[in-house]
């Protein structure tokens, strides 16, 4: 099955609320309870909503055979833990990362203001999605966080032969004094793995230095770094060790120190069509008022400002916002043909 997204269609602008309505539908009628249902739709309306494309309404299909092929429980109920005063654990119970999350959110947030700061360590949990909506939340309520998960073996570490390392992505959020979060999220391999899947499917080249061939060799192509090849680490040629050594930090925070599966742990070869990654997540969260009163926001603002000072032309997270702003304002621009695709796979029964 496949939700096609091409370019030449014409295009529809589709309001939040229908995308993510739709979403929910679909979602529930190939095998998520309704709590989860709502939780996916809003993470994968929302990415569409500001253009993360790779983690938006493209990973339907995968969601779908993942159901399907009964490698996640969609009905998964989490169990949060209290650890310690700074501390939750929850096990997703094989279901996925987001649902577990918001079981333990406003725990973890009573936890950060309380002590100042408060770790959330998610294990036996599936993350499919963009991991900005799990710390942008955070910073808007004034909190500085961040989150790292672990994925797939599709990486190959610094110097090695052979894929280890997921795609490991690290986000973070700041408050910042009148505007929107400062935020960055960013895959630590040269990219992540549905925009090469999306290159794929539109036939694109990608820069030297981001994969490797099934014989290790260097290559452009995706389909080569998609059927046996990998992906490298972020840094070019000269300085992947960087995005080497931050994947490596992401297995043993998201994996190790959680209880989850490094990303090579896993076997999903008994459940064909399944695609969403069993591993961990960790959530850190940090309330700056507890040293910097009121001032860490306006701190941040002065960074930015330099930063502006200095030439940054662009600041992480702003392409996204000025996204969402037009698509709220104008409705989510989707292919017609994907939307129609949407809209029978809301009204089909599973
Ligand atoms: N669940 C999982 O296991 C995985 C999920 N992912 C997700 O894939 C998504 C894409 O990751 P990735 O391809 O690395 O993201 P990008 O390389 O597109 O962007 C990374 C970050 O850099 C910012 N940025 C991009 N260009 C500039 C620029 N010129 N100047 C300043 N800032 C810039 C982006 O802001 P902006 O958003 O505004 O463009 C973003 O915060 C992420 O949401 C990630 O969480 C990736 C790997 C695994
Ligand atoms: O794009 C990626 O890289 C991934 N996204 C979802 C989970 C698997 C890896």
């Amino acid at each position: 099955m496949t939700v096609p997204h091409t370019a030449e269609a014409g295009v529809q602008h589709i309001p939040f609320d229908t995308l993510q309505a739709t979403l929910a539908r679909i979602f529930e009628r190939h095998g998520t309870s309704a709590e989860v249902a709502a939780v996916l739709a809003r993470n994968c309306a929302s990415a569409e909503r500001d253009g993360s494309h790779s983690h938006g309404v493209f990973r339907i299909p995968g969601y779908l055979s993942t159901l399907a092929s009964g490698w996640v429980d969609g009905h998964a109920i989490p169990r949060v833990q209290d650890v310690a005063p700074g501390y939750l654990a929850v096990d997703a119970c094989n279901g996925f990362a987001q649902p577990a999350y918001m079981a333990a959110y406003d725990a973890l947030v009573a936890k950060a203001r309380a002590n100042g700061i408060a770790l959330l360590a998610i294990h036996n949990s599936h993350h499919f999605a963009a991991l900005w909506p799990d710390v942008e939340p955070l910073a808007r309520d004034g909190l500085v966080a961040l989150a790292l998960v672990n994925s797939m073996a599709c990486v190959v570490p610094s110097g090695g032969t052979r894929a280890l390392f997921g795609t490991n992505p690290i986000a973070f959020a700041a408050p910042r004094a009148g505007h929107d979060p400062l935020v960055f999220d960013l895959a630590t391999s040269a990219m992540a793995h549905g925009d090469v899947q999306i290159a794929a499917r539109e036939g694109r080249l990608l820069p030297e230095g981001f994969g490797v061939n099934r014989h290790g060799q260097p290559t452009q192509d995706p389909r080569a770094i998609l059927d046996g090849g990998a992906l490298l680490p972020f840094g070019g040629v000269h300085s992947s060790y960087k995005g080497s050594a931050l994947s490596m930090m992401v297995e043993l925070l998201a994996a190790a120190l959680t209880g989850g599966h490094f990303s090579f742990e896993f076997d999903w070869s008994g459940h064909p069509g399944a695609q969403t990654p069993h591993t961990g997540e960790l959530i850190i969260a940090i309330d700056p008022a507890k040293n910097c009163g009121r001032g860490f926001a306006q701190r941040c603002e002065e960074l930015v400002q330099a930063m502006a000072g200095a030439g940054q032309a662009r600041l992480p997270g702003e392409r996204r916002y000025r996204q969402r702003a037009l698509a709220l304002r104008g409705g989510i621009a989707l292919p017609a043909d994907t939307w129609c695709e949407l809209q029978r796979l809301a009204d089909m029964q599973a």
